[in-house]
């Protein structure tokens, strides 16, 4: 038997990172740049209006009282004349998107929309709420001083500067940022495609009742939606019968177009073992026990001219699961760019206790048990946190015991030297299908 930790690494030191592609803005999430984004434009792009209301020329409006101060200006000590309202002529409307280049004349005003450019002599935006609303002349209240609720072009992002730095993952945010300033195509890590192929004569597709000796095939359709929540593409490659000329041609098709392969079941010591059989003649894959429960039989190698990872997973289902958390998802992570781990794995106290198998890292799944439900805005500051919180098990730890696996948040780790857990004891856990990932 090998260690969780012997596997891991041999996987690790033969996956690479796929090489960098140019994809659409449109299509990078999830993916880490390979390449630092340039602004071609600045943000904002031009003046514009932070607000509907008038643009006017700061001389024609310098005699108003500030906002704050409107109704209160006849009673102030200001000269005669001053705090008067103005009444401009209104030159037209000014909606967003109006690409035209206008210059506003003196003692003359336009109606503005926000997000509106600001056309050349335009000093002061008055919003709509301090006028009396006029198109074609507008009596103005009262005005903030020259500059005021305008966006000016460059404030935020010059042309030129670094917007995003080589190595972020592109969530929603830094694709909100690559797209405005005018990235078409981002050069990145593409995120790996998996094919995930399900092993067995029992099997049926997902829909099916099956009858008696037949099983629905969950593990496709689980792990390839567990990759997807952690940002690949991938995707169940159906059921696969139990020979080792159905096992090749299921291979052989995947080869086709995927960065890796995920196999379940036929890897144990059975008489009908088609998955063990197939690869003992291709690739370079290797059959190992690994020192864990559950997950023991493992396979790992690359088939084709390009090196293509295969995991060949056991065929019970939680088994599948927890194999594809501590081995698939590290693996692909690394070829995406990422960081092997998503982040240092978080420890809380058990609540119950269990036995764990002398020799055998123990993976078993949990509920986390939250403390404190308070929700994040309602939280005070500078008050001490809340405690932490604790784990207890999920239920039934058989690896064919799906009902526990559906239940739990997360898996504990329970490290081979350990046979006993206790109440009290603090154990690492990892949430499951868990997203957000932080850059390095
Ligand atoms: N004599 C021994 N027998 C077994 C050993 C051993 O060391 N000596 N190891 C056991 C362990 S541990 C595991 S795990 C399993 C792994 O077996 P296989 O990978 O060969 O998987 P199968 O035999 O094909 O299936 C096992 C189990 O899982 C169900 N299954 C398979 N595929 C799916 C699927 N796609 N969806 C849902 N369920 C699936 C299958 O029906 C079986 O019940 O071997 C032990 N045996
Ligand atoms: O190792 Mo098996 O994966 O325990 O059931």
């Amino acid at each position: 038997m090998i260690s969780v930790a012997e596997h891991r690494r041999r996987i690790l030191e033969t996956v690479r990172r796929l090489a960098p592609q140019q994809v659409p803005v449109t299509q990078a999430q999830g993916c880490v740049l390979a390449k630092d984004v340039e602004a071609l434009v600045p943000l904002p792009g031009f003046d514009n209006s932070a607000m509907d209301g008038y643009i006017v020329g700061a001389a024609d409006v310098a005699g108003l009282p500030a906002p704050d101060s409107a109704d209160s200006a006849e009673a102030s000590d200001a000269p005669e004349g001053a705090g008067q309202p103005v009444r401009l002529p209104v030159d037209g409307d000014i909606p967003a998107g109006d690409t035209r280049q206008l210059r506003l004349e003196p003692g003359h005003a336009y109606r503005i929309m926000t997000g509106a450019p600001i056309p050349a002599g335009g000093d002061v935006v008055i919003p709509v709420e301090l006028t009396d609303g006029g198109t074609e002349y507008v009596t103005l209240h009262a005005a903030d001083a020259p500059g005021r609720h305008i966006r000016r072009a460059g404030e935020d992002v010059h042309a030129g500067d670094i917007v995003l730095r080589a190595g972020t993952v592109l969530g929603a945010r830094q694709l909100a940022i690559a797209a405005a300033v005018g990235a078409g195509e981002l050069s990145v890590y593409p995120r790996p495609r998996v094919v995930c192929l399900s092993t067995g004569d029992e099997l049926l597709p997902p829909g099916s009742v099956p009858g008696f000796g037949q099983v629905v095939d969950s593990n496709g359709l689980m792990l390839a939606a567990a990759l997807r929540e952690a940002g690949f593409d991938a995707r169940a490659g159906g059921v696969v019968l139990d020979t080792e000329e159905a096992v090749t041609a299921a291979l052989d098709a995947a080869l086709a177009d995927a960065d890796a392969i995920v196999t379940t079941g036929g890897v144990s010591m059975g008489a009908y073992d088609a998955v063990k059989a197939a690869l003992s003649s291709l690739g370079t894959v290797a059959f190992d026990k690994v020192a864990m429960q559950p997950g023991k039989p493992q396979g790992f190698g690359t088939l084709g001219e390009r090196e293509v990872p295969v995991f060949t997973l056991p065929g019970n289902p939680v088994s599948a699961l927890v194999s594809t958390e501590v081995f698939v998802l590290p693996a692909l992570r690394t070829m995406a760019g990422l960081p092997v781990e998503p982040a240092p794995p978080p420890r809380a106290r058990v609540l119950d206790g269990w036995p764990s198998p002398p020799g055998r890292a123990q993976f078993v799944r949990v509920i986390v048990e939250e403390a404190q439900a308070e929700p994040w805005m309602g939280a005070a500051s500078g008050t001490a946190g809340p405690p932490g919180p604790s784990l207890r098990s999920a239920g039934g730890q058989g690896s064919h015991v799906l009902q526990a696996l559906a239940d739990a948040d997360a898996l504990a780790y329970v490290p081979a030297d350990v046979t006993r857990v206790e109440p009290g004891d603090l154990l690492g856990y990892r949430r499951l299908g868990q997203q957000g990932w932080a850059a390095e």
